[in-house]
C-alpha cells in the first residue's frame, strides 16, 4: 500500500474564506463563516465538530451539491462554487463519488447493477459496465455477493457495495456523510480502513473526507478537522502521515 502523502502532495481542493448562510423566513443562520481549508490527494480525512457545527454544509459545498455565498471553492485550481445548475451536476458526476449513512442503494437491483447505474446515465449498457462493476465488488471484497440485493446483504455489505458504486466513474474525491453511523463498531471499523485504503492505494490522484460522530474513526484519518460554530476549530494530522 502507498504511503499516506506529506503536506507537499498538491491541493485537491482550496477553499478560500467560504462562508454558508441559510435564510428561513425573515432569519438568518450562518452555517459556515470564513473557512480556509487545503485538502489533497492521498488523504483520509475526518470532519468532526457538534451537532449544527457546519459539517454537512461543508460536505454540501466540497461535492458542488450546494454553492457558498461568500469566498472560493477551487478544485484542482479551477473555481467550483459559481458553476451553473448544469455544470455543478456534471462536476459532481465525473469528480465525485458519494457515500451515505443509508447506503441509498436501489433495492430492486443487484449488488452489480447498482454499481454500475452511475455508468448508465453516460449510455453504457448494464452488460458492457459489468466487468467494471464486478472488479470493483472483488476490490471491497463482495465478489461473491454481486448477485445478491440490498435486501440480501448485511450493513457492512451494503456500504461496500455503496463505495464500490462511488468509485465507478473514478472519481477524484470520494465524499462520505456518517459511512459507520449505521454500522456495529467492528463493521464500522472494517469500512474505515476500506475508505484509508481507498485514500491511500490512489497516491495523490484520490481524496477521502468524512464526516462523522464517529470517535473511534478519528485513529484511522490522517487529518482531523473539527467544526464549531461555522469555522475551523482544529486541523490537525495523525502522525501516520506526518512525513
Ligand atoms: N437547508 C437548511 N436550511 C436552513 N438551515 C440549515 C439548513 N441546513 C443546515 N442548516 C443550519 O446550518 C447550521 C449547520 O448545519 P449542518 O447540517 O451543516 O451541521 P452539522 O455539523 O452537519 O450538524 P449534524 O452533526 O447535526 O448533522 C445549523 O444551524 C443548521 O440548523
Amino acid at each position: 500500500m502507498a504511503r499516506p502523502p506529506t503536506a507537499a502532495a498538491p491541493a485537491l481542493l482550496e477553499l478560500i474564506g467560504v462562508g454558508k448562510r441559510y435564510r428561513i423566513g425573515g432569519e438568518s443562520i450562518r452555517a459556515l463563516d470564513a473557512v480556509d481549508l487545503t485538502l489533497t490527494g492521498g488523504e483520509f480525512v475526518a470532519v468532526v465538530g457538534p451537532s449544527g457545527a457546519g459539517k454537512s454544509t461543508l460536505l454540501h459545498l466540497l461535492g458542488a451539491l450546494d454553492s457558498p455565498d461568500t469566498g472560493s471553492i477551487a478544485f484542482r485550481g479551477t473555481e467550483i462554487g459559481r458553476l451553473d445548475d448544469d455544470a455543478q451536476s456534471q462536476f459532481r458526476r465525473r469528480q465525485v463519488g458519494f457515500v451515505f449513512q443509508f447506503f441509498n442503494l436501489l433495492p430492486t437491483l443487484s449488488a452489480w447493477e447498482n454499481v454500475a447505474v452511475p455508468r448508465l446515465l453516460d449510455g453504457v449498457s448494464l452488460r458492457s459496465a459489468k466487468p467494471d462493476a464486478l472488479a470493483l465488488l472483488d476490490s471491497v471484497g463482495l465478489a461473491a455477493r454481486a448477485d445478491h440485493r440490498p435486501a440480501e446483504l448485511s450493513g457492512g455489505q451494503m456500504q461496500r457495495v455503496a463505495i464500490a458504486r462511488a468509485l465507478v466513474m473514478d472519481p477524484p474525491l470520494l465524499l462520505a456523510d456518517e459511512p459507520t453511523g449505521n454500522l456495529d463498531s467492528r463493521t464500522g471499523a472494517a469500512i474505515l480502513d476500506l475508505l484509508a485504503d481507498i485514500a491511500h492505494e490512489a497516491g495523490a490522484r484520490r481524496g477521502v473526507v468524512m464526516v462523522t460522530h464517529d470517535e473511534r474513526a478519528t485513529e484511522r484519518t490522517d487529518r482531523t478537522i473539527t467544526l464549531v460554530d461555522g469555522r475551523i476549530g482544529a486541523d490537525l494530522r495523525s502522525e501516520r502521515s506526518s512525513g
